[in-house]
């Protein structure tokens, strides 16, 4: 397939308009939908616009590379009380719409009675802090330990933008499933649902264990390698940037860019991928992301997982996600959707989100996985 061949033009993965009514605790649960997940038709059409230039130029526009991530700095800056205090009314304020995933713990866990939660977990920002260095982003030992436990008591899986390989170096457990290029690689267990899925291939894992490999966006390999190439040459004099090649995607980072120079890297980056009309564009935490076009995100794999796993029955199951960035909004959007889960957003800052929950730092993460593991212990025990 000539993948050049549709004139499509990159676009901007908005999330949804967010629903003005919130759900609360779902009253009843439909079953799972697995509809329109596995369409045979994985590629997104979007039409160019007709002089050409990127459809939505808000891909890179200044304001949406200022807004895609809050300093990484403390709330609470001492010498300034008052931003302090007006920054910590407004977070009250936004709490009230989403409640702490830890003060709101019982009733996550009432609901829970009775279901096998299944958990999902994003990396940057919700497992390590977030950092300058990317290749520095490194989760704590106490973190990895909290994972490891919660990991023997529920299923769970970690769905990151990183590359598959990069996400496992970093998190260096076992026992987990793995998904990396924003759910565009996952590895799954062996099950009959993965032998009648195209675009699956048996492999094994480092321990030699037999795994399903799920590769939707496999035949943009060669795009995304030319790609990343052509970014590393073209953003090369940007003092700070940084691109990294995240496998079926690729990140273009502008954290420690001066903030003078980003429109260049959002035009550099544009040039780009003008030419590749079967990629588009998202936005992270101060990264730009190239992706292909092709209906697939971190929202489709926490169903595929589901499915994969066997847990997509809503009825006796509870899918809890928790993430910190906008590529999460797929994922909290797909529990809404279905009535049946929570997603839980990781931010220090008040967001808009298709998420029920908030945790305020990875700190209150770790706190969320330790009380999940105590509660699991305490109920088995009953
Ligand atoms: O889905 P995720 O696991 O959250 O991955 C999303 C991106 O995370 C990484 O970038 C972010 O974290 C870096 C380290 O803290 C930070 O320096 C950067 O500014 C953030 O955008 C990762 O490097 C990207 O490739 C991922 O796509």
């Amino acid at each position: 397939m000539d993948l050049k061949s549709n004139h499509t033009a990159p676009v901007v993965a908005d999330s949804a308009p967010i629903s003005k009514s919130r759900l609360g605790v779902p009253s009843s649960l439909l079953p799972y939908s697995s509809s329109g997940a596995f369409s045979p038709n994985l590629f997104l059409t979007v039409p160019r616009k007709k002089n050409g230039i990127l459809d939505d130029i808000r891909a890179s526009s200044l304001d949406a590379m200022k807004s895609s991530s809050p300093p990484h700095k403390k709330t609470r800056d001492f010498n300034n009380d008052l931003v302090a205090a007006d920054t910590d009314v407004a977070y009250r304020t936004w709490m009230v719409k989403y409640p702490s995933a830890l003060t709101s713990f019982e009733q996550i866990t009432n609901f829970a009675k009775g279901k096998r939660i299944a958990l999902f977990l994003d990396y940057d920002g919700t497992l390590s802090p977030i950092v300058d260095n990317p290749d520095s982003a490194f989760m704590s030992n106490d973190m990895r330990a909290a994972v490891k436990k919660v990991a023997k008591c529920f299923p769970t899986a970690i769905i990151s933008g990183r590359s598959r390989d990069k996400v496992y170096e970093f998190v260096g457990l076992t026992d987990l499933y793995y998904a990396g290029s924003h759910g565009m690689d996952i590895m799954g267990p062996v099950t009959q649902f993965s032998d009648d899925h195209s675009n699956c291939i048996r492999s094994t894992d480092k321990q030699g264990k037999e795994v399903n490999l799920f590769q939707p966006a496999g035949e943009f390999l060669p795009m995304i390698d030319e790609v990343f190439n052509l970014l590393v040459n073209n953003t090369k004099e940007i003092q700070g940037a940084k691109v990294e090649n995240n496998k079926f995607c690729v990140s273009v980072h502008y954290r420690n860019v001066d903030e003078k120079n980003w429109t260049t890297v959002a035009q550099c980056v544009n040039k780009v991928i003008r030419s590749y009309p079967r990629l588009r564009l998202t936005h992270g935490r101060k990264v730009l992301e190239v992706r292909p076009v092709i209906n697939w995100d971190k929202g489709k794999a926490v169903t595929f997982l589901l499915e994969s796993l066997g847990l997509s029955n809503c009825d006796n199951v509870l899918p809890i996600y928790v993430g910190d960035d906008r590529t999460d909004e797929d994922a909290f959007k797909v529990l809404r959707e279905g009535n049946c889960g929570y997603g839980i957003l990781v931010s220090s800052v008040p967001k808009e989100s298709n998420a029920f929950f908030s945790l305020r730092d990875p700190q209150e993460v770790m706190e969320f996985l330790k009380s999940l593991v105590i509660w699991k212990k305490t109920t088995s025990a009953l």
